[in-house]
């Protein structure tokens, strides 16, 4: 069942230009130019009930903008979106009830107030039933582990706590999708361990949908099994991480252990990344492999060496510089 369906969504931002050339700048105040641009330019998906999808893209791409058209914060220029049969900005208070957002770079809770009194504040503003609300909080609390810092007052929580609270009030009223837009922003890997293996439970058990936007390609290899790729508005990728790697990592790594590696005397193919005494080739064609084994053997004492398939966040690297892969057309240039 398909849960959320966006059809060609556009929302515009506009702004004012200054025009070039120094004295024209005296003038600039008077005579800025409007400017017009479509930060989400016809974005279509659907999403089924269930799902984890990773929407990923760089910076400006349009991905907060979008989650905020989901969420109801923003209203869409043209086309359409359905949240649960809901269109979100039309919708309010009925569409408040079946999601739950988090931000990462904001808070939704009061700043002054110890955690436990926002969650209870967001459970009246919800109209979330006395007993549920207790059943919920203590689930919440005991999974991630808040029961140490509930009385702290938000502003004197870590990060990674103020992110477990903010997941958690957004899970109070139990909606079935959650928006989260960077949840693991400037976390430690354990709390951003902690958070991913709460939402793969939460998805898994109560089969809450989630959409979450990350720079975190852990994220995305931990959580997703499908990526929807956006760059200046529009979708350039969507499908499983499956078909993204078949796609997009047609190539492998040549991992060799080299402890006293000479980058000086190496003359072959650059190494593309070093871990410890580790280097990494990119490998496009089997064939280079053997020609480049003995060039190395010639070189260097080795002490391992293995040939691995791209990681995750290796493909996606791909993604992101490799525009002219004809591959990468925007959605509404796709055939069907
Ligand atoms: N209220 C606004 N007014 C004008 N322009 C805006 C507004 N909000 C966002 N933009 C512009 O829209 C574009 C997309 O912004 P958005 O926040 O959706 O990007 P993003 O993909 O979430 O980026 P990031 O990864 O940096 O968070 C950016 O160029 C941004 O400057």
């Amino acid at each position: 069942m398909d849960i959320i369906v966006a059809d060609h969504l556009v929302r515009q931002f506009h702004s004012r230009k200054k025009p070039e050339g120094s004295f024209k700048l005296l003038k600039s105040v008077f005579s800025m130019k409007k400017e017009t641009k479509n930060v989400v330019d016809r974005v279509s998906f659907t999403v089924r009930k269930g799902d984890i999808v990773g929407y990923i893209g760089p910076n400006g791409a349009g991905k907060s903008t979008t989650i905020k058209m989901l969420s109801g914060v923003l209203v869409p220029t043209s086309g359409t979106v359905h949240v649960k049969g809901l269109e979100p900005h039309k919708n309010r208070k009925q569409h408040a009830g079946n999601i739950g957002v988090v931000f990462g770079q904001r808070t939704q809770l009061w700043w002054d107030l110890p955690l436990i009194e926002s969650f209870k504040l967001l459970g009246k503003i919800y109209d979330v039933p006395e007993d549920r609300f207790r059943r919920n909080l203590e689930m919440l609390t005991d999974i991630l582990d808040m029961s140490s810092f509930l009385s702290t007052p938000v502003r004197q929580l870590s990060l990674g706590q103020r992110m477990r609270g903010d997941i958690a009030a957004a899970l109070l009223h139990e909606p079935e999708i959650l928006f989260l837009d960077e949840p693991t922003i400037g976390l430690d890997i354990m709390a951003k361990e902690k958070i991913q293996s709460f939402l793969q439970k939460i998805n898994k058990e109560k089969e809450i949908t989630i959409i979450l936007t990350t720079h975190n390609m852990d994220d995305i290899e931990k959580l997703c099994h499908r990526v929807i790729f956006i760059d200046k508005g529009q979708i350039l990728f969507d499908g499983s991480t499956e078909v993204m790697t078949a796609e997009f990592g047609g190539f492998r790594y040549l991992v060799v252990d080299a402890p006293n590696w000479d980058e000086a005397a190496w003359n072959g193919p650059p190494v593309e990344r070093r871990e410890d005494s580790q280097l990494f080739f990119r490998i496009e064609d089997d064939k280079q492999v053997a020609p480049m084994i003995k060039q190395l053997t010639d070189l260097i004492d080795i002490h391992n060496l293995t040939v691995q398939e791209p990681k995750i966040e290796d493909v996606i690297k791909q993604l992101y510089g490799n525009h002219q892969n004809p591959l990468l057309k925007p959605q509404h240039q796709q055939t069907l």
